[in-house]
């Protein structure tokens, strides 16, 4: 099959764009993992496909927004996506709204293009609930911390480190989360331990893990190893999902700007059951292309 795709990147989570407003490729699990794949692929961290809205949206929202990761898992949300999604339509003319309402599996999402050439993304309101992220916190100690608390998760011995356990905090931006305070980022055991809690039994779906170095209220360094991608330069619900674990816990303000291997986001959210989060960032189109897809990659 021929298909066409723009390469697009947000603050170096990068992707492989797919326009299915005209009609559906029918694409399976193995195709995406192809297309993600750096070396008989395209490459990319997640495949992101756009699509008019669903009849029972219609008139709700103006597109949607299915995202698979390079594992070919569909995932209910990507916000450095979201920022690349809106970039995409507009500059391909499918819209000339400069906000646009989006219907991911996590819900409705609301990019803006702003002046200055970012994307401000409403990604909604933090999940904090067990059920909601999911997460299963039986047996697990836990300490509260703030308005939120934090879970003593424990990871299986490696080759390279012993048994032992992490204080993390679980959260939700409509995709799970497990975030951990870190005193150096540069330093973290991203590359030891970020598989093992992507596949700690106490997730039932898998989680994308946060390790956040906090530098000042306004102010902290982020690496995270995705679920389905492994440790990508940025994440846009991880830094989301850092900041408002931040906040909850009485550790930052309500602005908070997050450096990132790839670049940086700015993550703002007033607190409380009632407000939504927004990220600001980057996104950038690299290259258009097209390819031969197997039938049976
Ligand atoms: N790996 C994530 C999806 C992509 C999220 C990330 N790229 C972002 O910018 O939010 C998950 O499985 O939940």
């Amino acid at each position: 099959m021929h298909i066409r795709f723009t390469k697009m990147q947000g603050a170096g989570n990068d992707f492989v764009v797919l326009d299915e407003t005209g009609s559906e490729l029918g694409l399976q699990a193995a195709h995406y993992r192809y297309l993600a794949d750096r070396h008989f692929g395209v490459g990319a961290d997640q495949i992101l496909t756009v699509r008019k809205p669903p009849a029972a949206h219609a008139g709700e929202v103006d597109f949607e927004y299915i995202i698979h990761n390079a594992d070919g898992s569909e995932v209910e949300q990507c916000g450095n996506g979201a920022r690349c999604f809106a970039r995409y339509v507009y500059d391909k003319g499918l819209t000339d709204q400069t906000t646009i309402r989006v219907l991911t599996r996590a819900g409705i999402i609301t990019p803006r293009l702003t002046p200055d050439g970012r994307v401000t993304v409403n990604m909604g309101k933090p999940r904090w609930q067990p059920a909601d992220i999911p997460f299963d916190p039986a047996g697990l100690e836990s300490e509260s911390s703030g308005q939120t608390h934090r879970w003593s998760l424990p990871l299986p011995a490696t080759a390279s480190t012993p048994a032992h356990s992490v204080w993390i905090v679980a959260v939700s931006m409509g995709n799970p989360h497990a975030v951990q305070q870190v005193a150096s980022v540069e330093h973290a055991p991203v590359a030891q331990t970020g598989a093992l809690i992507e596949h700690s039994p106490h997730f039932p779906q898998r989680v994308n893990a946060g390790y956040m170095e906090i530098v000042a209220r306004d102010q902290i360094r982020l690496r995270v190893y995705e679920r389905g991608a492994g440790e990508t330069l940025a994440c846009g619900t991880g830094a989301c999902a850092a900041v408002v674990s931040g906040i909850a816990q009485g550790l930052l303000d309500s602005r908070v700007n997050v450096a990132t291997r790839g670049g940086r986001l700015t993550i703002e959210w007033a607190g409380g059951a009632q407000h939504d989060v927004f990220m600001t960032g980057p996104a950038d189109t690299v290259f258009e292309g097209h390819l031969e897809l197997p039938d049976e990659p």
